[in-house]
Order: structure tokens, then sequence, then C-alpha cells
């Protein structure tokens, strides 16, 4: 049985506002993208990593992530695409038999190896998994003018995270349907499989560190969350 992991790393951060993309930023010296990858590598539940970056970025990745850190399983560094959507496309094109695929963002560090078995064990039973972590906060769905239509009930609510873990054929053909009828709106790959797939997706636990580094103050609470995680 082979598990690929996709490690995107293709957004150009807009949210972040900073001249380096985030996925590049540095924590404790090290490559944002370095913490994504190097779970994945330490696991024994995962054999190969595809990498997808920017075309500007390809080199970049080879030469100052995977090369000096010694990453053993990364069998490719691809180009992605404008959206994330598009990203995990490629990165999925480039998989070779693959039978699991854990798509994960590269701007998120804090994945853990308890993660990564979790969701293999969901997904080897269903074929399709999440991560998540309840929501903390009450959820409002408004309409078009901002005013506040329904309230879900809080408990079925969940802040969804990556990795997300697929049979790699069926996330496959969901997304090759998904982009011959023109993907919108499309935020992850759970989605592609709910609207073009034939699984249901199920929701396991993620944690509450397991955080995305989307804007600034995001990296400040990377680095308080990497010293927590250094003196256990
Ligand atoms: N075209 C894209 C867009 C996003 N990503 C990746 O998907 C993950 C989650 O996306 P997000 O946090 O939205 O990253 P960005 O698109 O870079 O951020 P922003 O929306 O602020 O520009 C990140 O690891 C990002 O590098 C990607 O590989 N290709
Ligand atoms: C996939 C994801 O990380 C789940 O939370 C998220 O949807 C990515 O979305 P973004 O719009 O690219 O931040």
């Amino acid at each position: 049985m082979n598990c690929t992991a996709i490690v995107l790393a293709a957004g150009q951060g807009k949210r972040m506002k900073s001249k380096i993309q985030k996925q590049f930023l540095l924590l404790k010296g090290k490559p944002v993208l370095f913490y994504s990858i190097s779970c994945f590598e330490k696991s024994s539940e995962i054999d190969d990593i595809i990498i997808v970056t920017g075309a500007e970025s390809v080199e970049y990745v080879k030469r100052e992530i995977v090369e000096p850190f010694g990453f053993q399983k990364v069998k490719a560094v691809v180009t992605g695409g404008k959206e994330r959507y598009d990203s995990v496309y490629e990165g999925l094109k480039a998989c070779q038999n693959c039978d699991y695929v854990f798509i994960h963002d590269g701007a998120r560090p804090f994945v853990t190896e308890e993660m990564i078995e979790r969701g293999k064990k969901a997904v080897i039973a269903g074929g399709a998994c999440v991560l998540g972590v309840p929501s903390k906060d009450t959820v409002k769905i408004t309409d078009e003018e901002g005013f506040v239509e329904s309230t879900p009930k809080r408990a079925r609510v969940w802040n969804i995270q990556t990795p997300q873990i697929f049979s790699y054929t069926e996330i496959y053909s969901a997304y090759q349907k998904a982009k011959q009828e023109g993907m919108q709106g499309i935020t992850d790959d759970a989605m592609v499989m709910e609207q073009y797939g034939s699984l249901k997706v199920k929701l396991e636990e993620g944690a509450y560190d397991n955080i995305k580094i989307t804007t600034p103050e995001d990296i400040l609470l990377a680095e308080q969350i990497l010293e927590t995680l250094e003196e256990e």
C-alpha cells in the first residue's frame, strides 16, 4: 500500500503581507515548509512526498529545503496553479502508484504523527477523511446583505484543517470531474469530494495547535507553539 503526502506551497500569501511567501518565512531559523514536510518524512505511515510550489520556487525548494534537510521521501517538486485547487490537481497528477493521498497545506507546520495515524485508519475504513476541531465560537450564516439568516447547532460545527486524506482514485476522479465542470469557490478538498465524488467524508479530530499560518499574528502564535512543543 502506498501513501503519498502532497504538501502545498504554491500560494502567494496575500493576507500575510510579507515580501517573502509565508511558507518560506523562518520559524526558529527554519522555513515554515520545513516543519510541514518533516512530520510526513518522519511518519512510518507515509511512503512518498510530492511538494507543489510556484514555478519560480521549484529550484529554491530543492536547493534550500529538500537537499539540505535530507528529505528522502520527496519524489518530486512540481509547479502549482493559480488557486489552491489547481495546485492540488497538479500534485495529484504527479503521484505514482498511490493508494491513499494526504493533502496538506505547507502553511500548517504543526501536523503530528498521531494525526497522520488517525487519518490513515479512517481513510482505510471509509476512503475519505478530513481533520478538524470543534468550533469554539457560535457560527452564523448571513444573507448577501450581511444580515443573520441562521445559526447552525454549534455541536455540529467544525473548523476544518489539513491533512485531508482520500483514496487516490476517488479524489483524482472527483477532481477531474470538478475541473471539467469549472471549479468555483472550492476552498478545500473535502468540498470536491462532497460535490463531485461518491464517498462520504469522515471527520477526525485534528488539534487547535494545527494552525494555518495566514496573517502576520500567526507567526507569533506559531513561535509560541513551537517553543511549547520543544519544551515537551
Ligand atoms: N494557488 C495556490 C494557493 C494556495 N496554495 C497553498 O495552499 C495552502 C493554504 O492556502 P492559503 O493559506 O490560502 O495560502 P495562500 O493562498 O498563499 O494565502 P492567501 O490566500 O493569503 O494569498 C498554503 O500552503 C498555500 O501555499 C497553493 O499551493 N497554491
Ligand atoms: C484547506 C484549508 O486549510 C482548510 O481549512 C483551507 O480551506 C484553505 O483555505 P484558504 O482559503 O486557502 O485559506
